[in-house]
């Protein structure tokens, strides 16, 4: 398999803070790799040196097989880039958003026609073709951005956070979109800050902090490093808290809230059985919530420490 995208020793600084700490990143041809990591990670700053818009301080990189110090023109030949602010002009229609990026590749009139249709096609931008981008929606939006970013028939993309501030449909859109691609042999690098995208979409993932990689492995490997989810149980008085903690054994005990913790995938059969043994004691619940792993899990379990944003919201 060959290697769509190479990093060693990448490093990165802005005045004295360090944003990436000497990273080493391999994506063979063909897969789709997802860089995992909070706000302020670096994974844009690393989109940013993959992609040649920026030069990293230290290190190499060779994307398509070509070096982005030495050769960045070929590399830019063979890639497409989606940021998080969106290259679409917002006075344009659709259709001529994706003419204009045919006209910047120069390709023949008639392949940006042929183009252009078919990529309306394909992303469900028919209806919507010769209206203003002003008018689109924030994923049909989107839709448009990575249509545009395919219009010179791109080998590698680099997508950074594709769904971040979309609905749940329209983030389902985007991934359906994105195993297109992969179906059609185009290589994604993908940043998210979303442990389910990354799970939903990516052969392997990295998971970025404070400017090191500090796990790698596939969606598999990775969330066996993770703890199970849990069940948080709301009781209506402490004799039925102490009775039911008495009873599920394994949970931990909060009086003030009346609430009790468990272990629990969060499966039917495990919330079966679980609401089973407190019925057989004759305990009600007032309510119950699932948890299931999420990156703040995956950052505690991987790092020891928890993510910046949930350091702000517990301070
Ligand atoms: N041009 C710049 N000048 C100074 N500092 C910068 C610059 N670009 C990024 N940084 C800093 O580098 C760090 C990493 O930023 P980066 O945008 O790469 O993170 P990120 O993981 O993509 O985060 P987000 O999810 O918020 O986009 C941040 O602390 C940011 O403030």
């Amino acid at each position: 398999m060959t290697t769509a995208i190479g990093a060693t020793g990448l490093r990165k600084s802005y005045g004295d803070t360090v944003v990436l700490d000497g990273i080493d990143l391999h994506v063979p041809s063909g897969s789709v790799f997802s860089l995992l990591g909070p706000n302020g990670a670096g994974k844009t700053t690393a989109v940013q040196i993959l992609s040649t818009l920026i030069t990293a301080d230290a290190g190499t990189v060779v994307v398509g097989g070509h070096d982005v110090a030495t050769d960045p023109d070929a590399v830019r030949e063979v890639i497409g880039v989606t940021g998080q602010f969106s290259a679409v002009d917002k006075l344009l229609t659709g259709e001529e958003n994706l003419r204009l990026m045919g006209e910047l590749y120069r390709l023949p009139k008639r392949r940006i026609r042929d183009g252009a249709t078919a990529l309306l096609e394909r992303f469900d931008l028919v209806k919507a073709a010769k209206k203003p981008a002003a008018t689109y929606s924030g994923g049909m939006m989107r839709r448009l951005d990575l249509a545009m970013t395919l219009v010179g028939g791109p080998r590698v993309i680099f997508l950074d956070e594709p769904t971040t501030g979309l609905d749940p449909r329209s983030r389902h859109d985007v991934w359906e979109i994105i195993r297109g691609l992969v179906a059609d042999g185009v290589t994604v690098f993908l940043t998210t800050q979303y442990l389910e995208e990354a799970d939903q979409l990516a052969d392997r993932i990295a998971v970025l902090d404070q400017g090191r990689i500090v796990a790698e492995g596939t969606p598999t490997e990775l969330k066996r490093r993770i703890p199970g989810g849990h069940v948080q149980l709301h009781f209506a008085d402490v004799r039925e808290l102490d009775t039911a903690a008495r009873i599920l054994g394994n949970a931990s005990r909060d009086q003030e809230s009346l609430t009790l913790t468990v272990p629990n995938d969060g499966s039917r059969r495990a919330l079966k059985a679980l609401l089973d043994r407190l019925d057989d004691a004759s305990i009600g619940t007032d309510s119950l919530t699932v948890h299931t792993p999420d990156l703040d899990d995956v950052f505690f379990a991987l790092t020891g420490h928890t993510t910046e944003a949930e350091k702000a919201t517990l301070s």
